[in-house]
């Protein structure tokens, strides 16, 4: 028996504008995310990677079709705190520390504790345990050194690091993240890349993940979900089927490559399809 996904998206159809003008930003788009995976979206700008992650995150409504989180829907699943969201640019509170933006949502509220219990589809997961410590996972960001700091003193860089590691600290069940490592630098990024398995090893929660790198998108993901635009949809979801964990010399492989090689093809399918 199968038990409900993390997340289900049933013919989805997202239209921005109406008339001639319309931009159908996704159509017909399927894709069921067992809990635990680790999903990688990846395809051209404008194909509806944003789109479909705030569809799930519960900012945004489809036109048509059905959206479900652990069987309820996104704003359901919000309300539980189910879905912790790490959008393309960081959304700090200004006028607070590093160290209380990343601490303010870990205190978990009793009615969204209250609601949780009554989500069926999470039968058999337990609530998250007691928060991390957020010094120690700020440290392992690299910014240990900033945590009495204001948003506005860091570097873009930085608040991006900041939320990612607010994000961790919220150990939700779903985690959506919108290119959240494309604005680092390389040693940060793998190293935020790292600190992203371990909590999802650890946790066994449910990534959504976008980004344009093929080559992140292998190191990371279980299932890598090709998209093209006009109108935007799924084409392909490639198994990556690596042992983890993928560092060091696996990079360097033919294995590794190979699924590098795959995934670049079926992009330049999908972008030559948009093109023509
Ligand atoms: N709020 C909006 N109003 C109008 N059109 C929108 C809106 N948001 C997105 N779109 C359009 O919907 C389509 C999909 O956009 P979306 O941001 O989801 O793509 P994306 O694949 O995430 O792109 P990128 O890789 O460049 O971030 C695009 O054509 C975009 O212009």
């Amino acid at each position: 028996m199968t038990g409900t996904p993390a997340v289900e998206v049933r013919s989805v159809r997202m239209v921005y504008g109406s008339g001639p003008s319309a931009t159908f930003a996704l159509d017909d788009v399927g894709l069921t995310v067992e809990p635990g995976r680790f999903v990688a979206l990846i395809g051209p700008s404008g194909c509806g990677k944003s789109t479909l992650l705030r569809l799930v995150a519960g900012l945004e409504q489809p036109e048509r079709g059905d959206i479900r989180v652990h069987g309820v829907t996104p704003a359901e699943a919000c309300a539980a705190k189910l879905i912790g969201l790490v959008p393309q640019s960081p959304a700090l509170l200004p006028w607070m520390s590093v160290l209380r933006n990343v601490t303010l949502p870990q205190k978990v509220n009793r009615r969204a504790a209250a609601r949780r219990a009554r989500i069926a589809g999470l039968t058999g997961r337990q609530p998250p345990a007691a928060g991390p410590d957020m010094r120690e996972l700020l440290r392992r960001a690299g910014l240990g050194d900033v945590a009495r700091k204001l948003p506005g003193q860091l570097s873009g860089g930085m608040r991006q690091r900041v939320a990612i590691v607010r994000a961790f600290g919220l150990r939700p069940d779903v985690l959506v993240m919108d290119e959240p490592f494309s604005a680092l630098d390389e040693f940060t990024r793998e190293s935020l890349q790292d600190q992203l398995l371990d909590l999802w090893e650890e946790s066994e929660t449910t990534v959504l993940f976008v980004t344009h790198s093929v080559t992140e998108a292998v190191r990371l993901a279980d299932t890598v979900v090709v998209m093209a635009s006009g109108p935007g949809r799924i084409v392909e979801g490639i198994e990556v089927d690596l042992p983890r964990p993928r560092r060091g010399q696996l990079l360097g492989e033919r294995r590794f490559h190979a699924y590098e090689d795959l995934i670049r093809d079926r992009l330049r399918r999908a972008w030559h399809h948009d093109a023509a």
